[in-house]
């Protein structure tokens, strides 16, 4: 069985995609105790955030790092060898079979959890097949799902519009991370796969990553409550 989500606030990773560690102290200390899980990805990673993340962990607060690794084999598990060291919580791969084995071994005995992104939610059938993939996203998603499965991988970043046949493919083990979520009435942006907070969780997702709609918006901690009030809502 894959592990309960234990405090309904960790169902919640805001994106911090902002520019710099002034901006992104700032996005948390308005956030208080609403937001206890954060994500960083490219933008405030290559601006200082990795030493952003260490505070965060420092003062209690969870971090998933979302930098998507794929390289060679020896490089995917010395990164990753390095995410454990810093007590992150998430970190995610490509899930390319020879990426997701490097990953899981670097990680070693460590609490880190290895995510595998499956389709980008900002693609759809004509993105994929732009890159030069025949089959379907659905098709892809399965296909990766298994053989993230057979390595067992620690979770698996899909689109809340593939969180319910993820959950059957990928059995009761493994957390189901979606981003491209987005409460009624907000911009899509370049996301294409989506689906409201509520329909995620109904859907099987166990985390929720949600950037634009709560950092941009002129009332962050408002937005995040509203969220996770939708994921109460969903829950009970
Ligand atoms: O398939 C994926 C994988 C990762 N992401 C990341 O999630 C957030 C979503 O931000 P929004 O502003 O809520 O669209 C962003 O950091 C992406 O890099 C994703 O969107 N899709």
């Amino acid at each position: 069985m894959h592990a309960p989500v234990p405090d309904p606030r960790d169902r919640l990773i805001v994106a911090l995609d902002l520019s710099s560690v002034g901006a992104a102290e700032s996005l948390v200390s308005r956030l208080g105790d609403t937001v206890n899980f954060y994500k960083i990805g490219y933008e405030l990673g290559f601006a200082g955030g990795l030493g952003f993340a260490r505070e965060l962990i420092a003062d209690g607060r969870k971090v998933f790092i979302d930098f998507k690794l794929h390289d060679i084999g020896n490089t995917v598990a010395r990164g990753v060898a390095s995410l454990a060291a810093l007590g992150a919580s998430f970190a995610t791969v490509h899930a390319y079979p020879q990426t997701m084995r490097a990953a899981m071994e670097g990680k070693g005995a460590s609490p880190l959890r290895i995510l595998a992104v499956t389709v980008l939610t900002s693609y759809d059938e004509g993105d994929l097949n732009e890159a030069g993939y025949a089959a379907s996203v659905a098709e892809t998603v399965a296909r990766r799902v298994a053989q993230a499965r057979a390595i067992g991988i620690d979770g698996i970043v899909c689109a809340p519009t593939d969180a319910a046949s993820v959950r059957a493919a990928l059995g009761p083990r493994g957390a189901i991370v979606t981003p491209g979520v987005r409460p009624d009435g907000s911009d899509a942006g370049d996301q294409k796969r989506i689906a409201t907070p509520f329909a995620a969780i109904r859907a099987g997702a166990d985390h929720l990553v949600v950037g634009r709609p709560i950092v941009a918006s002129p009332d962050p901690a408002a937005a995040a409550r509203a969220v996770l009030a939708e994921i109460a809502r969903a829950l009970s």
